[in-house]
């Protein structure tokens, strides 16, 4: 009995050794302000009219090109999931779209969308709502003047249904000069909670910059790196004080195993391997954890379409699993990128028109 206890103590003391390393990673408020950890640019010193003035001009006249041969041969393409077909008439509808921002929920994509709205002055009679464009309820689609608002639901194989037919609506619908962005939530790998990231690199769950995806039986690897410029010209734009980070963002196909958690309904590992893991997975650059950033930069990095996530980190995953905190302070964390995008579609709007 006295040896059990023994080693009970043993790992009890093994494990706050580990914690304790791993508090020391935790960045605080002042060193996690805006530097960008593969580069050691700092977001603060981004000139965000010059930077804009490039990327705006690169990027006005580019069309969405959907790399499919087959696709020209069908005489109507049905985009099933959102209810929209290509014969439908798409260019009076989405012709204007520059922005494409998607996030997991329909809740939050609506109240970006009227957080949008009411910057724009827009009013609406007295009890109408913003649309939600979607005719089908597996995603929701809402539009703000030349931004979309989409929920893509959880996980990479939502994701990635939703990116392939918005792709190819904007693309039927003659749009051009589309930036698409994710805001989303995350675990936060040694930043504070609360920390906004604005990912550089999206890797897969072990730790490899790309996605491997099974296609005809065959395993495909694509590049999953997002837009350095879109990443800079959106953390330039954080101007309250907690803390931003650019860092590589860990996606997974899981929220408990997949992540390493100790708290799902299985569980074959000890905390030692997951903190080990966690800390090789910070100590590479990886500063968040979540589940479709992969497939997101995947996409858009071959089909050459600008991309950018941005996600606030709801814990510090080197501290704990379950996230703990309030409904209020969850609600107020998840505003935090809806804040910062919104500054960075006022500060970029005016760059479409020049
Ligand atoms: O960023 P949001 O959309 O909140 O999604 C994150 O939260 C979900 C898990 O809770 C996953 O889908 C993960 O990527
Ligand atoms: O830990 C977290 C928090 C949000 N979303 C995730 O995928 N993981």
């Amino acid at each position: 009995m006295e040896r059990l206890v023994e080693s009970f103590d043993d790992l009890n003391s093994a494990f706050d050794d580990q914690l304790n390393r791993a508090r020391a990673h935790t960045q605080s408020d002042s060193d996690a302000v805006s530097i960008d950890l593969d580069t050691g640019k700092d977001n603060k010193k981004i000139d965000f009219a010059k930077l804009a003035e490039t990327f705006y001009n690169e990027q006005r006249q580019r069309i969405i090109e959907i790399q499919n041969p087959h696709i020209s041969s069908l005489p109507n393409d049905f985009l099933y999931h959102i209810g929209y077909a290509s014969t439908d008439d798409l260019v009076s509808l989405f012709s204007d779209v520059k922005y494409v921002f998607t996030g997991g929920s329909s809740g939050r994509m609506q109240k970006f969308a009227n957080s949008l709205k009411e910057a724009a002055g827009v009013k609406l009679p007295t009890g109408a709502q913003l649309a939600d464009l979607s005719t089908t309820d597996r995603y929701s689609l809402f539009k703000v003047g030349p931004v979309l608002s989409v929920s893509h639901g959880m996980g990479m194989p939502s994701i990635s249904i939703l990116l392939h037919e918005i792709t190819k609506l904007l693309a039927y619908a003659g749009a051009t000069g589309v930036s698409m962005v994710r805001m989303g939530t995350s675990g936060g790998v040694g930043v504070e909670p609360g920390s906004v990231v604005v990912t550089t690199t999206a890797v897969n769950g072990s730790l490899e910059p790309f996605q491997r995806c099974t296609i005809l039986g065959e395993e495909v690897k694509r590049t999953s790196e997002f837009n350095d410029d879109l990443g800079d010209l959106i953390a330039s734009c954080w101007d309250e004080d907690t803390p931003i980070v650019r860092g590589k963002t860990m996606s997974t196909d899981d929220f408990y195993e997949g992540q390493g958690r100790l708290d799902g309904a299985i569980c074959d590992y000890v905390g030692k391997n997951k903190m080990d893991f966690l800390m090789k997975a910070h100590k590479g650059g990886v500063r968040n954890i979540e589940m479709e950033s992969l497939q997101f930069a995947s996409f858009t990095h071959r089909l050459g379409i600008p991309a950018a996530m941005v996600a606030v980190a709801l814990l510090n995953r080197l501290e704990g699993d379950q996230v703990p905190a309030s409904a209020e302070t969850l609600s107020e964390y998840s505003a935090r990128p809806q804040r910062l995008l919104a500054s960075f579609l006022k500060k970029s709007i005016p760059y479409h028109s020049k």
